[in-house]
């Protein structure tokens, strides 16, 4: 291929990351580095200063040191100037409202980037469709982020990969390129509807199998919730549009794994605690003012269902447990004494 005839990717410089949660934080680390000028916008300004002089977001991330040349202020004007590439980094139901006031701000041509997982309540909505209905973009032009990513860990530089989901090649390998790093391995996927899809739904599931542990139940418990989950995100999915094979990779097994195994998601510890016998209320004042995006999406991706006909057992029993006050053994044995089926009907 002659040098003319190759595909030119836009060149992502400057990132600006508006959100310094646990994900925010660590995807703004992942970008410093791989060598981006990053930018962050937090919410409290004694957040923005700790970030910028201390280098450090203790409420988010304890312990954790992060790159001197990441930059952080509570102005988003300012966070946004000059910006290649924008970050989305905020819980999925308070995109739409934080996107609403960022809006006139973003920089023209600058590459929307979303990490958060979930479905709209209302709208039912993906987060790739909330932003192009606010930002004014067309919906192929979003990049979404999703994958096995628990913050801490790659916080920490442990390996991990993920997947930028965009119909357009050429922006996603643009941020592939922008957030490639020694830990960090981004992959690109042009199936946005599953990516999407399998982020929210895996929080549904995990908070299924946190219920399952906190009621004393094993590894038999946890691969049977995680295996039957794959089934009904899946179908979900292929309802919608998805590509099936985005639910064998990173986004779909990968994430439902990691996430339904692993102590450090908040989705799983809330359904624990749910499990244990604590309220809904109880499970949510726990969290510190993060957020278990399951609690929410399990009504948005129920009534996704119902929409267009699809079972979601499991993410049926989350919304009795979570929403009608149901006690999660009975929901468990609810889901058991289903009426029996084979595997693949
Ligand atoms: N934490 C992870 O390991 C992880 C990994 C992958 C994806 N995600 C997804 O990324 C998204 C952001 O997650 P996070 O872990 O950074 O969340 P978080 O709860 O740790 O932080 C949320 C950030 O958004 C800000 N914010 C602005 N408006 C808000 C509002 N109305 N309500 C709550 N917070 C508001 C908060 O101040 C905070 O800085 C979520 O959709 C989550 O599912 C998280
Ligand atoms: O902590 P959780 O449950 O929101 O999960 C975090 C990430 O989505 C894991 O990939």
């Amino acid at each position: 291929m002659s040098p003319e005839s190759q595909p030119v990717q836009p060149q992502v410089r400057r990132v600006t990351v508006l959100g310094a949660g646990s994900w925010g934080t660590t995807f703004a680390k992942v970008l410093a580095d791989a060598g981006r000028d990053v930018t962050m916008w937090a919410r409290r300004p004694e957040v923005a200063e700790e970030i910028s002089q201390r280098h450090s977001n203790e409420a988010y991330l304890p312990g954790i040191t992060l790159p001197e040349q990441i930059g952080a202020t509570s102005d988003p004007a300012k966070a946004l100037e000059g910006a290649d590439a924008v970050v989305l980094a905020v819980p999925s139901q308070s995109l739409r409202a934080n996107l609403v006031r960022w809006r006139d701000l973003l920089p023209k041509g600058a590459i929307l980037v979303s990490l958060a997982k979930g479905v709209e309540l209302d709208t039912l909505l993906r987060m790739s469709e909330v932003i192009s209905e606010i930002a004014g973009v067309p919906s192929g032009e979003v990049v979404a982020v999703s994958g096995p990513n628990l913050a801490r860990e790659i916080a920490q530089g442990q390996p991990a990969a993920a997947v930028l989901a965009c119909a357009d090649h050429d922006r996603a390998v643009a941020i592939q390129q922008a957030a490639f790093n020694s830990y960090f391995r981004p992959y690109t996927n042009t199936d946005v509807v599953g990516c999407e899809l399998a982020g929210a739904c895996k929080n549904v599931i995990a908070l299924s199998c946190g219920m399952a542990a906190g009621l004393g139940f094993g590894a038999n418990t946890m691969a049977t919730l995680i295996t039957r989950g794959l089934a009904e995100m899946a179908r979900l999915g292929a309802k919608l549009g998805a590509d099936p094979l985005t639910f064998a990779g990173l986004a779909g097994v990968g994430d439902l794994v990691a996430t339904c195994s692993s102590p450090l998601s908040r989705n799983r510890t809330f359904g624990e605690r749910v499990g244990r016998g604590e309220t809904i209320e109880e499970a949510k004042a726990a969290q510190g003012g993060q957020v278990a995006e399951g609690v929410a999406s399990c009504v948005s991706i129920r009534a996704l269902a119902a929409q267009v006909g699809v079972d979601m057992p499991i993410t049926e029993a989350m919304y009795r447990v979570c929403h009608e006050g149901c006690a999660p053994a009975r929901a468990g044995a609810e889901l058991l004494g289903r009426q029996q089926k084979h595997e693949w009907s």
